[in-house]
């Protein structure tokens, strides 16, 4: 103590003491009140539990090519909210339908926004489509110009012929295959058919070059779902030069705007020449226009409010093929799967479906009401093969409280709607594919019940639900009324190769081959 202070007693020893001192409360005081947490100091925030990190990437090397397989076994270590960082930017990975219903009701506005990434930004005309646009009144006014004129439940119900023809020809290509003995390639059939739905309906008529379209479209998922290093280390960003990635987004991006130019500019003329009614697509009474002749006309006689230009027309008809024509058809492709690995629940579904469908030949969309094991089959699929198995991202737009922690402004969610559909929590043998759990149940995929969100929920919860459901049920109910299936070269149905393909939508990694017999039960 005596030799403390002496030394406090010599001059030099007082002003480093006195420099260290005033050191620490500006540090103190920096921490309190300037630093990026403003509310609370950094040491009293409750954060959700993150696995350990590697310095720059974060836990990006934890994402892997299945990314919601790899969330959901990090999930059963570190709970169902868990705080992982992509680089430098944190994201917030959700899998209870507890979190999920937090994030899309309780909180829904905070996290109305999608985050920023360069391969969107691209693919998707900077945000100028629906699924990107930023929350806000442009975003607000082409949702709802895509649900008026595209997407109600009065517009889809408008559409019932167009369904009915192209499945007829879809059936006929299956019988004539049928009757040389041919295997049928199931994905290409479901995917032609939702497709050259949606581009009678959207476009007008079905494209001669569709077969490039589809292809393109296929490509433009798959881009959709890469992680782009640069987004997330940007000191980084030159390694999407160098494997390709940036080159080939851009290639896709220009050949997508390529075809859509020559769409609106055929559109144009038609109008110019005063051809109103030579649409081979939707021929409903009220109205003769696609969905591109009703943009040009908002475009025309600016009914919005502000100015729409040629690029918000191109990238909303986009949005509608990005977001409906794989998603769709990816149903039907993993309905049909299970239904081959399970003959019993196939049995099961016929039986239903000759019973209520009586001696007609086809199913009609008014039989379909009554067709309970049928929707209990849809969702089914729904659970287990969620279609976009991380929903489309958000972001939050303030600090929040989520269960207790706190999400800091800028925070990216991930919803892992996969793993929600088989949380042993919510669901009784999560693994089985079992449609009989939703005969005596109310659950439903329309956005309020969070064990089953394939669509997402809320202000941004997916327009195109029925749309896509009324292909699917019509297309499966005749699929399995009109011919009997098996597959190929008699393999074991517990055989079926169940591999995932990459990208933001989920669908088999090879085409889905099966033998149809035509059934003349009817
Ligand atoms: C089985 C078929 C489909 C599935 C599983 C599906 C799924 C989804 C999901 C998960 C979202 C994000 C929701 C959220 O953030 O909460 C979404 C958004 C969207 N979907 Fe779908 N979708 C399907 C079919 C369709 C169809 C047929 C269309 C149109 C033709 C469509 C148009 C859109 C649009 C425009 C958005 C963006 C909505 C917004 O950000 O406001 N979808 N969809």
């Amino acid at each position: 103590m005596r030799s403390l202070l002496d030394l406090l007693d010599q001059p030099e020893i007082l002003s480093i003491l006195f420099s260290l001192i005033a050191i620490l409360v500006v540090v103190s005081l920096y921490r309190q009140f300037l630093s990026p947490w403003t509310a609370t100091s950094k040491r009293e925030l409750v954060l959700p539990p993150s696995p350990p990190k590697l310095p720059i990437i974060g836990n990006l090397h934890k994402v892997g090519s299945q990314p919601h397989r790899s969330l959901y076994s990090l999930a059963q270590q570190h709970g169902s909210l868990m705080l992982l960082h992509f680089g430098h930017v944190p994201v917030l990975v959700v899998s209870s339908s507890g979190g999920a219903r937090e994030i899309m009701k309780t909180h829904d506005l905070t996290f109305a926004n999608r985050p920023k990434v360069s391969n969107t930004e691209k693919l998707l005309y900077d945000g100028k489509d629906v699924s990107q646009a930023p929350y806000g009144e442009y975003w607000r006014q082409m949702r709802s110009i895509s649900v008026l004129h595209l997407l109600s439940s009065k517009r889809v119900h408008s559409y019932c012929a167009v369904r009915q023809e192209e499945m007829a020809l879809a059936i006929q290509r299956i019988e004539n295959l049928c009757s040389s003995a041919l295997p049928v390639n199931l994905s290409e059939v479901f995917s032609t058919v939702t497709n050259d739905i949606i581009c009678r309906v959207a476009l007008g008529r079905k494209y001669s070059e569709g077969t490039k379209f589809q292809k393109l479209l296929s490509e433009f998922g798959e881009l959709l779902g890469v992680i782009n290093i640069g987004d997330y280390i940007p000191w980084l960003a030159w390694i999407s030069h160098v494997n390709g990635w940036n080159s080939r987004t851009d290639r896709v991006a220009k050949e997508l705007d390529s075809f859509f130019d020559g769409v609106v500019d055929e559109h144009i003329d038609r109008y110019e020449k005063g051809c109103h009614d030579i649409n081979v697509g939707i021929k409903t009474e009220e109205d003769q226009r696609d969905f591109v002749d009703v943009l040009l006309e908002i475009q025309r006689e600016n009914t919005v409010g502000f100015p729409i230009d040629r690029v918000s027309i191109k990238a909303i008809i986009l949005d509608m093929f990005a977001a409906g024509t794989d998603t769709t058809y990816t149903v039907l492709e993993w309905a049909m799967t299970e239904l081959l690995r399970h003959p019993e629940i196939m049995k099961e579904l016929q039986k239903e479906i000759r019973h209520v469908a009586g001696d007609k030949s086809d199913v009609s969309e008014d039989d379909l009401d009554e067709m309970h094991y049928l929707k209990a089959v849809i969702k089914e699929t729904l659970r287990l093969h969620t279609p976009i198995p991380l929903l489309v991202p958000r972001i939050s737009t303030k600090d929040v409280k989520i269960n207790g922690y706190d999400i800091a402004q800028g925070t990216r969610v991930l919803i892992n709607a996969w793993a929600i559909g088989r949380d042993p929590s919510s669901w009784e043998r999560p693994e089985d594919f079992f449609p009989e759990r939703f005969l005596n149940s109310s659950i439903d995929f329309k956005g309020h019940h969070f064990e089953l969100i394939p669509f997402g929920s809320g202000r941004r919860i997916c327009p195109g639900i029925q749309f896509a459901m009324k292909i699917n049920e019509l297309f499966l109910a005749n699929l399995v009324h009109k011919f009997d299936w098996s597959l190929p070269g008699g393999a074991n149905d517990k055989d079926l190769d169940m591999s995932e393909s990459f990208g933001i939508t989920i669908h088999r990694k090879s085409p889905l081959i099966a033998i149809g017999t035509p059934c003349f039960c009817h």
